[in-house]
């Protein structure tokens, strides 16, 4: 039941803050895009709400949300009441688990692979990524060494870890 998160942090474990992502960083817009192209993406529905609406759905991916509220409706989005229900809803192909922090939480026990981008710097947030246990290995980070400039002066980097 395998299942890839994917998230963008800054150095303080921030994810978002109230409902948007506290940095703009264009590369990794086209990050995600290119990592999650074609695949299902899950994710929670405060999510969905923060998906700027030209993004909602998410296009040429099946869009699945997840919600306890049995009455959600969403154009363009599969609903499920849990993450198991989820990941049944898509039985093959990549699943790529896009957010939030409460979700992430929950993924990570099932999760084989997390690739984040790494935003340098301090941000305020309300939303944190969940913390990688001893039995992650950091399989890929890109540039090996360093960070790389984004056009908007933030500096980033690329990692990705997998778990047998
Ligand atoms: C990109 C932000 C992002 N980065 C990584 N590495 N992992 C994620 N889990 C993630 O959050 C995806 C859901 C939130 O997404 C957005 N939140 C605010 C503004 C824009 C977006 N994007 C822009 C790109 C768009 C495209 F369809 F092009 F991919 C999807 C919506």
């Amino acid at each position: 039941m395998s299942v890839g998160l994917i998230w963008a942090q800054s150095t303080n474990g921030v994810l978002g803050s109230n409902g948007t992502i506290p940095w703009y960083l264009p590369e990794d817009l086209s990050r995600f895009r290119q990592k999650t192209a074609g695949a299902a993406v899950i994710m929670g529905r405060r999510t969905w709400d923060s998906l700027p609406a030209r993004f909602r759905p998410l296009p040429g991916r099946r869009n699945i949300v997840l919600t306890r509220q049995d009455d959600w409706r969403a154009e363009g989005a599969e609903v499920a009441d849990s993450l198991a229900a989820a990941l049944a809803v898509v039985p093959s192909g990549p699943r790529w688990v896009i957010g939030g922090g409460e979700i992430y939480r929950v993924a990570i026990e099932w999760a084989t692979q997390v690739h984040v981008t790494h935003v340098a710097g301090t941000f305020h947030g309300d939303a944190h990524a969940p913390s990688l246990d001893t039995g992650w290995q950091l399989t890929d980070v890109e540039p090996s060494t360093g960070w790389l400039n984004s056009s908007t002066g933030l500096r980033y980097r690329y990692c990705e870890y997998t778990r047998t």
